[in-house]
């Protein structure tokens, strides 16, 4: 077809489209079940809120008080208990009124559903740290004595063999997105074997509250391999299995089988691996990448945000983008996910220098792990690790050598960028932050990611007291900004991978991504990095507001199928093949993405006659 008629045929398409692209109103979601199976079933209950109607053609006449509460009063009726709940507990300890936050939200998430998302999408700003970090760190530590009723799927190592036919017993026909743990790295709190469930559950809310997947279509996954935790092993109590952790092939036969059974039943869900030790992290992610729709937040994730807001970095310099091929980056921390933005910012290196391969003038990275200064001198040098080491070892390089510990190197490199994905609390202590201050940027950035927050490199107060006024201030958990006096703030952002991890899983599902290549990760972190308006980065606000992470989710997810659009990627999904995809406008694309995120309403549950 000539290049006009193409474009005068696909006119024709767009118009004959037209309707679906205007706005879906859900219809009714019928119930097969009666009665009390329905209060007890969190997805179809209405609590008091079932109308007449369905409360006489659903037998529920008699199994409820009288009086129908409207879901607005039901909603400020537990605002309510939560604002008491508040009170109450005012002079109790941090952790102690964290946990009875979540003890609560996670009572109306068993009962609830539609209640429980709404609210969390309401107030997602105060409702993040407790359902997702760092509350859900605490909650994985005291996973045994809060457990109630099972969440998600649980596979473990004495499974084997049995995983094609355990996957049918999850009740729900489709499966959109799944997020899977082996539990062996829970933020920075180390292995906490099948505790880790709260991680894939609390990632998943964030999928629902932020990208609008349908909450019956998630599934949280452990996969139980043992743990290497002496305390747990210990603990006659521990609801997981009491054998040191599987390794070798024996660890990845397991995680075949399992990525296998899913596959077979859910050949389109995408698949997250979150909080796996970085072996298990690189070998997995090498393993199926290709293979099936799946990603590793914690490399690729954390990788595009920690871009975004080295980006921000140097915009907040006055300076183009282009520059950032010089700036000066030390990471402390070099597991899966301090690799993870090495890779990724060597990527965008090598693009903004024209597609060639940075040679070491270009190499702006300076890593350290436990045992300091990573250099091309060290004994036994990870072969992930070695395109970012130093590559002298004699002494040259402003004077380091390979161990040099970070005092030394912040005081000789001059950084304009100090970034922590170490697991370490408190590593960028006083001295080092002071040090900051000769850094070579006018507006040096101190990004503590470690989560939760007490593994936070540095807090938010001590960043400004010891680097000074003009830093740009990020960290994994959040902080609240900090009253710097004569009514000035140093504000804080959140660098945390929620802000892309929803959009990368909600844009490879609506594209039908056969899977997720750099290019759709890079698209998701460009698209979070230009969210931000040069207004905006003069305050030192690098990361949007969590409160529009809901727009932001859309807008990344739309990044990421038109990408997966222009490579080929995307196979289409439900009744939109490639072909429709691949029709649309960016603002068309934006739309479908939008009309597909579900949001949390009480829906008929009965045909009206
Ligand atoms: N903000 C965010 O979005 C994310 C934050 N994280 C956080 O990053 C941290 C690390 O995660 P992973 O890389 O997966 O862990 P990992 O265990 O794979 O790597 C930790 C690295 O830190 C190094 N390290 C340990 N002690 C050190 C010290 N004293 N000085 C310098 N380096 C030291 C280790 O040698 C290792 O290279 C965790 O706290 C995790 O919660 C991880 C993913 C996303
Ligand atoms: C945020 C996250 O994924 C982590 O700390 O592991
Ligand atoms: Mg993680």
């Amino acid at each position: 077809m000539g290049g006009r008629m193409w474009y005068l045929a696909r006119d024709a398409w767009r118009l004959s489209q037209a309707r679906w692209l205007s706005v879906a109103i859900p219809g009714p979601c019928i119930v097969n079940k009666r009665g009390t199976d329905i209060l007890h079933d969190p997805w179809f209950n209405k609590d008091t809120g079932f109308p007449l109607t369905e409360r006489d053609r659903l037998g529920l006449r008699g199994l409820l008080p009288p009086r129908i509460i409207s879901f607005e009063q039901q909603y400020e009726r537990f605002m309510e208990s939560y604002r008491s709940l508040e009170h109450n507990t005012q002079g109790e300890s941090a952790n102690v009124v964290s946990l009875a936050k979540w003890r609560l939200l996670n009572r109306l998430h068993d009962r609830n559903e539609t209640l429980y998302y709404r609210v969390l999408i309401d107030n997602i700003e105060d409702f993040a740290p407790i359902i997702y970090t760092p509350t859900v760190g605490l909650v994985c530590q005291n996973y045994g004595g809060l457990f109630r009723r099972p969440r998600g799927m649980y596979f473990s190592a004495k499974d084997k063999g049995e995983m094609m036919s355990m996957i049918y017993n999850w009740p729900a026909q489709e499966v959109d997105m799944i997020v899977i743990t082996d539990g062996s790295r829970i933020l920075g709190l180390g292995d906490l074997g099948v505790q880790g469930i709260g991680i894939p559950i609390g990632k998943l809310d964030m999928y629902v509250a932020a990208a609008g997947i349908n909450p019956r279509r998630v599934l949280p996954v452990m996969l139980d391999v043992g743990t290497n935790n002496k305390k747990l092993l210990d603990d006659s109590l521990y609801l997981g299995l009491r054998q040191p952790r599987l390794d070798g092939d024996a660890y990845l036969s397991i995680v075949d089988e399992f990525m296998k059974a899913a596959h077979a039943r859910w050949p389109k869900a995408v698949v997250q691996f979150e909080d796996f030790q970085m072996k298990w992290a690189f070998e997995t992610l090498d393993r199926y990448r290709k293979r099936y729709c799946m990603f590793n937040d914690d490399v690729q994730g954390t990788a595009g945000v920690a871009l975004a807001g080295l980006f921000g970095a140097v915009r907040a310099q006055g300076l183009p983008l282009k520059e950032f091929v010089n700036q000066k980056i030390i990471v402390v921390g070099a597991g899966s996910a301090g690799l993870g933005v090495l890779k990724m910012a060597k990527q965008a290196v090598s693009k903004l220098l024209g597609g060639e391969e940075n040679s070491s003038a270009n190499n702006p990275f300076w890593v350290l792990d436990k045992d300091g200064l990573i250099t091309k001198g060290r004994k036994n040098l990870d072969p992930n690790v070695a395109p970012f080491a130093r590559s002298c070892d004699s002494g040259e390089i402003e004077g380091l050598t390979e161990g040099a510990r970070l005092l030394e190197v912040v005081k000789k490199v001059k950084p304009h960028v100090l970034l922590g994905l170490s697991g370490v609390g408190g590593i960028f202590d006083e001295q080092i932050l002071k040090a900051m201050q000769n850094s070579t940027s006018p507006r040096p950035a101190i990004f503590a990611m470690s989560n939760p927050t007490m593994n936070a490199e540095c807090t938010a107060s001590e960043a400004f007291k010891y680097a000074g006024e003009n830093i740009i201030f990020a960290s994994g958990s959040p902080f609240d900004n900090v009253d710097l006096g004569n009514g000035k703030i140093g504000h804080v952002n959140q660098a945390n991978n929620m802000y892309l991890f929803p959009g990368i899983g909600l844009g490879s599902l609506l594209s039908g991504a056969r899977f997720i290549s750099d290019g759709m990760l890079q698209a998701a972190s460009e698209c979070l990095a230009s969210y931000i308006t040069d207004n905006e980065i003069q305050k030192g606000i690098v990361f949007p507001s969590i409160s529009s992470i809901r727009k932001i989710t859309a807008e990344v997810g739309a990044a990421v199928v038109l990408t997966a659009v222009e490579e080929s990627i995307a196979e289409g999904h439900g009744n939109i093949g490639f072909k429709e995809l691949s029709y649309m406008s960016k603002g068309e694309t934006m739309a479908y993405v939008s009309r597909n995120m579900w949001y949390p309403i009480y829906l008929p549950l009965i045909q009206e006659k």
